[in-house]
């Protein structure tokens, strides 16, 4: 009988409330990844070991050497995929890739170029796409649909728990199948995604402190657990971060840590619930040596038409709402995380 009863939960590290990846392995005998699991695109891809000796990305990272699967199937067509922070070339394979101890036969990429800027600061090896196939480059069967395929799941559904404390460990579980109790409280409230096919819903307004502020006409939010971050709309964002008081500089927003106790809660209404992030959740309190710095976790981002403008809500929301999403419903749910 599986210990499991129809779920695979897989452990997540959390490196500064920023990024948060787990372990799966690749080819026979097994060769390891960390990779994100990345609800913002649909396709597995780790760097190569044929990676272009220019690319200091990846020889900061785990390599997949296809000649040392007995597994590995040749494939070989081209492959290219942007991120809203970086881009990543290569070629495809087809391999054994096992997650959370389950096995699937798998085509990914072999990237052999990754932008240094920022994957030089991507403490995973790769990401593993939990986007609907639609979305998925090449047409590629996405890994969690080659596991729905298999019918072992209790529910055609996965959820994400990001914690909170960087100290604590394991920093946050994926779990394929269901939604694991030990990491919410209280009940799920549900919203369908805004169009087949994307983890997206529609949002109803932003609010900042009792005002409504943004998206009052509605607007698109996209749950994304690769983004580290919120994002909007550059000019809402400057006007968020200008009502705050927080400042601009080249690694982003930043305020006044005496002023942080005071900061006003930021609102999300989305499906006929407000979703509210105090101060604990949207600033990272770093001590530095030369003083302590808060970093406030919201970016501006202008996504162009037809896909924007867009709010995207990253890793600190998630960490803040224990987040559901359903395949079997097309909907999304969120529950307080612990
Ligand atoms: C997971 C892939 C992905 N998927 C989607 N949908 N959106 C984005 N933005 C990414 C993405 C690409 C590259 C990197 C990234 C994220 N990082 C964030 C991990 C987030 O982990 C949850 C890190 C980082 C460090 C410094 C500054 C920017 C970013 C490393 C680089």
């Amino acid at each position: 009988a599986d210990p499991n009863n129809g779920t695979v939960p897989t452990p997540l590290t959390n490196y500064l409330d920023t990024q948060y990846f787990g372990e799966i392995s690749i080819g026979s005998p097994a060769q390891m990844f960390n990779v994100v699991f990345d609800t913002g695109s649909a396709n597995l891809w780790v760097p190569s070991q044929r990676c272009s000796p220019f690319s200091t990305a990846c020889f900061t990272h785990n390599r997949y050497d296809s000649s040392q699967s007995h597994t590995h199937v040749e494939n070989g067509t081209g492959f290219s995929i942007n991120y809203a922070s970086g881009t990543i070339r290569g070629f495809l394979s087809e391999d054994v890739v096992v997650v959370g101890g389950l096995p699937v036969v798998q085509v990914f990429a072999e990237a052999t170029s990754l932008s240094a800027m920022p994957f030089i600061f991507a403490k995973f090896d790769g990401v593993l796409g939990m986007g609907y196939p639609n979305v998925a480059i090449d047409g590629i069967t996405p890994v969690f649909d080659q596991i729905m395929s298999q019918h072992i799941l209790k529910e055609e559904v996965f959820s994400i728990y990001y914690s909170r404390d960087p100290k604590q460990s394991p920093g946050g579980e994926l779990l394929l199948g269901g939604t694991d109790p030990n990491y919410y409280t209280g009940n799920f409230n549900y919203l369908e995604t805004r169009e087949m096919g994307k983890w997206e819903v529609t949002m109803k307004g932003v609010a900042v402190g009792a005002e409504m502020m943004f998206c009052a006409e509605g607007c698109t939010a996209v749950i994304d657990t690769g983004s580290s971050y919120i994002t909007g709309p550059a000019s809402s964002v400057s006007m968020l971060m200008k009502t705050i008081g927080a400042q601009l500089d080249e690694t982003g927003y930043k305020v006044n840590c005496d002023t942080v106790k005071m900061l006003p809660s930021v609102t999300f209404h989305l499906g006929g619930q407000d979703y509210s992030l105090t101060h604990e959740d949207y600033i990272i309190w770093q001590s530095q040596f030369e003083g302590d710095v808060c970093i406030v976790t919201f970016r501006g981002l202008d996504v162009p038409p037809p896909t924007g403008p867009i709010w995207i809500l990253g890793a600190n929301f998630i960490a803040r709402y224990y987040t559901e999403f359903d395949r079997r419903n097309n909907r999304i749910g969120f529950a307080a995380a612990v």
